[in-house]
């Protein structure tokens, strides 16, 4: 073995946490990187969510979008911080401090796509707001809801309670999403934006999402790929989990910024913001006025505008 390669452990390895006292204990090998990293992998992957998180909260301040987009970056950061330590330690306090903060998270998108499907549904295209009062009794139904699974979570610490409303949650906020976009969304360049960039996220997360179902059904497989063929360092790099956080991450990311543009077309203050694609790839909602310090297309894989005035489009429109 060189200082490039070498094996696994042959047998477990003890870590700083001691015990693992969490319900889940993920594909990868325990302390075989670190005695203070119980999941290497599966913690350092982490930084795509808190990355993402204070990008789109440092976005939501910068375009002066509405609190809630704050929230849902401060909610996202702690989901990060909170499965950082989880991996870390493989403490049940942080599974917690990692699951628990997922469905209240996903609260304020579900709360906030259900008052805007309401507005939508009732004023139409002329953009009146649902009463306070109605936005204070959906908060309230949904927060109930959620503080009750939570409850039941803890006492029978079934995960499978989490997971599933969790997964509610997604897809109640990518199908909401979509309908809107799909009944109010007019301009053709927007329409093709929003459904470019919430197709690319719902790609990502479920391409998350078999990682993450690999990871807990062939794990026996990944072992044997890493400790016969990869060894260490390389080994690293295939831990299903790991990608299950970099490809998800992604993809919330990639939804965070079509609500945040839907948000602005149902508010009918679109003509205040541009859509454009960093490097033709990368989604971000700005503000006009505002000058990108990259290359970027106003369309996924369009050409790049020259003019780097972000708005000399907009006059020419
Ligand atoms: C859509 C906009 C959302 C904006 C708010 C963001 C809220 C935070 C969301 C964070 C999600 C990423 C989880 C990160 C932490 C993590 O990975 N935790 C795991 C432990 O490491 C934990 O085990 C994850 C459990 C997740 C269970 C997923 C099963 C449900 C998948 C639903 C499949 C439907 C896909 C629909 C596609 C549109």
């Amino acid at each position: 073995m060189g200082i490039f390669r070498w094996n696994y452990p042959e047998s477990s390895v003890p870590g700083f946490w001691g015990e693992t006292t969490s319900t889940i204990d993920w594909c990868e090998e325990n302390y075989v990187v670190s005695p203070y990293v119980a999941e290497w992998t599966n913690t350092l992957t982490n930084i795509v969510f808190i990355l993402s998180a204070i990008y789109t909260t440092y976005s939501a301040y910068k375009n002066r979008l509405e609190k809630r987009f704050l929230l849902i970056g401060f909610g996202y950061g702690l989901v990060g911080v909170g499965s950082c330590l989880f991996h870390m330690t493989l403490k049940y306090r942080f599974q917690l401090l990692d699951e628990l903060p997922m469905i209240y998270a996903m609260c304020i998108p579900t709360w906030s796509l259900l008052c805007e499907a309401k507005e939508a549904l009732l004023n139409g295209d002329n953009h009146k707001k649902v009463p306070l009062f109605e936005q204070i009794v959906f908060g309230i139904i949904i927060a109930l809801a959620v503080t009750t699974a939570s409850i039941l979570y803890v006492i029978f610490k079934n995960v499978d309670i989490h997971q599933i409303l969790f997964g509610v949650q997604i897809v109640v906020v990518a199908a909401a999403a979509g309908s809107l976009t799909y009944r109010y969304v007019h301009d053709p360049l927007a329409k093709r934006n929003l459904k470019a960039s919430m197709a690319l996220g719902a790609i990502l997360f479920l391409s998350g999402y078999v990682s993450w179902l690999l990871d807990i059904h062939f794990c026996s497989f990944w072992v044997h790929i890493r400790r016969s063929i990869l060894a260490l360092p390389l080994g690293v790099l295939l831990e299903p989990h790991g990608w299950w956080h970099i490809l998800t991450g992604m993809g919330i990311y990639f939804y965070i910024v079509s609500l945040e543009y839907l948000r602005v077309i149902t508010l009918n203050i679109s003509s205040d913001y541009l859509f454009i694609w960093r490097w033709k790839v990368f989604p971000e909602l700005i503000r006009v006025g505002h000058n990108p310090s990259t290359r970027y297309s106003l369309e996924l894989f369009g050409s790049y505008v020259e003019d780097q005035s972000v708005g000399a489009h907009k006059k020419r429109e």
